[in-house]
């Protein structure tokens, strides 16, 4: 790799001859690779060596894993840069929390919020990119996390359906990736003084928008994986010219250093940012800082449950089937349902007739009332819990992997020959005394559906997802 010239010169000028040296030798050394286990789901079936920690995050280990794995498939595991795991981890999520990720792609920290949530309040996991957005909802789905709206709208669009709605906001924001020039030969190859400068006033467009939908005295987490400070504390700096104070935060342990006050408006708050850079040997570069807007939760009105508001459905988005609304299962499709599902153990209880909605056949559990954000694109609103075909219900893969938080008894153990079969597609003969859906499983990890008659398990892994 070749470090551009402009960036050596830049920072020299920052870090001094000494510590740039540093960092420069650093960035030639390989890049660090973790994981961590999934808290939703029993991780005593996972069969890494769980020793070496990463420290700081619980659950989290460095090591290398492979998207083939019945691990990563069942969603018992994510693979991310350990620097990376820490603004999901400074946020004070807490289960019922309403939390927006509002850059959320391809949804490592939005796996992390939802874990916080414990499958209790509402995440919000956003994404501008639709085929972005589309790897976001199947992480998110994979992870077993059935309280989540997936959207993919800009950020101004989203802010007039959200005003002061969320006690926590993560902007994880677009940047010149200085950070991940170990990882990316194209953060390398386009790094620029200006593409810098570019992003630093898209980033003050994106958090104008976060603030509005953050309630007064709500936590907002900004990170970036770039160490310009164009992008950081003057970030940062102009959040506090709004008001916003910057929290301290407990990293005790963890291998980091603070922010600098001299590279924001010097206001000594400022170190309370943390900056987490190659040479420090936790992983790639990485900037966080926690910070509370002002205000206290009580300037906002009593009445902010779910709905936020009801918005009427503009004519191009009924036509594009947006926004149509959703209705609930009659009596006779709520029987087809439980006929299908009868057996399995369920995370939550749901009660089908009073909680379910259907649209276009699919049938769902929502995290948020449709109505109030009609015209947004929505990728997935809660649990998909499968589709309404004439007079039988086929269950969904979204809720395979939510199942598998529990222990289930109708369920089918593949072995490894099996299991590989099953990814590619095909359909495999068992020895089993089960019939009807099934939930599919490898080494215990639930990872699919499946139909079982007579011995022959019928592949329903999704044909988007096969290897
Ligand atoms: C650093 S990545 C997010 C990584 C993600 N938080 C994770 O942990 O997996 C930033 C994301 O912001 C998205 N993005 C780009 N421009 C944007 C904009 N103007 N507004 C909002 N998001 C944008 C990118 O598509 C990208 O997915």
């Amino acid at each position: 790799m070749e470090i551009p010239v402009e960036f050596k010169k830049k920072f020299t000028g920052l870090l001094g001859e000494e510590e740039a040296g540093r960092l420069f030798s650093a960035l030639m050394e390989p890049s660090k690779k973790a994981y961590r286990v999934n808290t939703l789901k029993d991780r005593t079936k996972v069969i890494y060596t769980l020793d070496n920690l990463v420290s700081g995050i619980p659950s989290a280990y460095y090591g290398e894993i492979s998207g083939k794995d019945p691990e990563w498939v069942s969603g018992s595991v994510y693979s991310q840069d350990p620097a990376a795991m820490f603004p999901a981890h400074l946020t004070a999520v807490q289960p019922g929390d309403k939390v927006l990720d509002l850059c959320a792609a391809p949804g490592g920290k939005s796996t992390a919020l939802a874990e916080k949530l414990e499958g209790e309040g509402l995440l919000v996991a956003n994404e501008i990119s639709p085929s972005r957005a589309k790897i976001l909802r199947e992480n998110l789905e994979r992870w077993g996390v059935g309280n989540a709206l997936v959207t993919s709208a800009s950020p101004d669009k989203l802010s007039p359906v959200f005003p002061e709605f969320f006690d926590e906001i993560l902007v994880d924001a677009p940047c010149s990736g200085e950070g991940m020039f170990r990882k990316s030969e194209d953060a390398v190859k386009y790094w620029s003084q200006e593409n810098v400068e570019l992003c630093a006033a898209r980033q003050k467009e994106i958090l104008t928008e976060a603030v509005k939908m953050l309630k007064p005295g709500g936590q907002l987490v900004y990170s970036t994986c770039t160490f310009s400070p164009e992008e950081d504390e003057e970030i940062v700096s102009w959040l506090m010219d709004q008001g916003f104070t910057v929290n301290p935060v407990n990293l005790t342990g963890v291998p980091h250093a603070d922010g600098r006050p001299d590279w924001g408006n010097g206001d000594e708050s400022l170190v309370n940012c943390a900056r987490f850079w190659p040479q420090d040997g936790l992983g790639e570069g990485q900037f966080a800082a926690s910070l509370t807007k002002p205000g206290t939760a009580s300037d906002v009105a009593a009445d902010d449950q779910f709905p936020v508001r009801k918005k009427k459905v503009k004519a191009k988005d009924r036509k594009k089937g947006r926004g149509a609304s959703p209705e609930r299962p009659s009596k006779e499709e709520v029987g087809y349902i439980e006929a299908a599902l009868a057996g399995f153990a369920w995370p939550k209880a749901i009660n089908f007739g009073r909680d379910l909605l259907k649209s276009n056949d699919h049938v769902f559990w929502p995290a948020i009332d449709p109505s109030a954000v009609a015209g947004v694109k929505i990728l997935n609103n809660g649990l998909e819990l499968g589709m309404l075909k004439k007079k039988r219900f086929e269950p969904s893969h979204q809720l395979a992997e939510w199942l598998g938080q529990v222990a289930q008894d109708k369920v089918v153990d593949l072995d490894e020959a099996g299991y590989e079969r099953y990814l590619h597609g095909e359909s495999v003969q068992v020895e089993s005394a089960l019939s009807g859906f099934v939930l599919v499983a490898c080494r215990g990890m639930v990872f699919s559906f499946g139909k079982l008659a007579k011995g022959q398990l019928k592949n329903y892994y999704p044909k988007g997802l096969r290897q």
